[in-house]
């Protein structure tokens, strides 16, 4: 029998209706959330990503402005850039593409980002507030998997789960998050030596290793739930995940297809923090 798919396009809709009605509610009150996008250089697939945030945003009536610089701009500029957008009254959230050219900072641009609009959830600031289960935005893709998981009502508390990568954006907060929701996690990554020793005691299985194709069935439990987090492109260019669908398909429970898993989710999130992020500001208003 195959797996269940777990439907990111068809979950992350359902998320982005209910957005786009907070959204509604918030214009009525005379705010129109903004979220700024800034984009360095000419990496094609991040112009990509940057131009389905920006239709994302229009087609929930928010607005959102491209800031886009040279590859050869300054870290200095970049900062300055950001440190105006931090004083901007019509934007509520701020984020920079990654990743960034090799003559900037990746660390201290982050950092300079106001952590009220840091609505990647990537700051210093707002990744120590995850970490101690304080209110701060959550990193998009990470927060994304755990609505798949709400939405799909699979159960967390007690169930072991094992994170294959352990990146800043994914890996790490992806553990933090599922360990708030009471599973046993494991971290594994590429000098973890017998991958499969421990992928195979998975009852949730996150693969974030950035490798085509690269978890394969010997690596998966009979009814795991499979999530999959990587975008690859496979020998023949075509997009595709870190697992291998058609080997784990029938031995997962469940599993996110590449695209349309995990992918979709990662940008509604991004609408959902970048409206919280408006709310938070009119709350704040109100308070006054
Ligand atoms: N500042 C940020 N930079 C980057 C992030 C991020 O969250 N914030 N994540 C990635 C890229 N990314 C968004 O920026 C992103 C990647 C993929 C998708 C997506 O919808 N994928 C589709 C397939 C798309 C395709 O056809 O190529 C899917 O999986 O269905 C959304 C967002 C790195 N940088
Ligand atoms: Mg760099």
């Amino acid at each position: 029998m195959s797996s269940a798919i777990i439907n990111g396009k068809e979950i992350g809709q359902e998320i982005r209706n209910s957005v786009a009605e907070r959204v509604t509610r918030l214009k009525e009150q005379g705010l129109t959330p903004g979220l700024a996008v800034v984009l360095v250089g000419d990496n094609q697939a991040s112009a990509t990503y940057v131009r389905n945030k920006q239709k994302s945003c229009e087609a929930i009536g928010m607005f959102s402005e491209l800031i886009k610089l040279p590859e050869e701009t300054t870290q200095e500029s970049l900062l300055a850039q950001i440190e105006l957008l931090n004083n901007r009254e019509d934007i509520h959230g701020i984020l920079v593409q990654l990743p960034l050219p090799k003559h900037i900072d990746e660390d201290i641009v982050i950092a300079t980002i106001a952590v009220e609009k840091d609505v990647d959830g990537f700051s210093p600031v707002s990744v120590g507030k995850m970490m101690l289960g304080q209110e701060t935005f959550l990193p998009c893709t990470p927060f994304g998997v755990m609505k798949l998981l709400e939405f799909s009502g699979i159960e967390i508390a007690g169930k072991h789960a094992v994170i294959v990568g352990r990146s800043h954006i994914v890996g790490k907060p992806m553990g933090q998050l599922l360990l708030q929701k009471d599973a046993t996690v494991t971290y594994t990554h590429s000098k973890t030596p017998n991958l499969p020793s421990f992928t195979k005691q998975a009852d949730i299985l996150i693969a974030a290793v950035g490798r085509a194709n690269f978890i394969t069935k010997e690596h998966v439990k009979e009814g795991a739930v499979v999530i999959d987090v990587g975008i690859n492109r496979d020998e023949n260019n075509k997009l595709c995940g870190d697992v291998n669908f058609n080997e784990v398909d029938g031995i997962a429970s469940h599993i996110t297809p590449v695209p349309g898993g995990v992918g979709p989710m990662t940008i509604t999130m991004l609408l959902f923090n970048t409206v919280q992020a408006a709310e938070n500001k009119l709350e704040h208003i109100v308070k006054l």
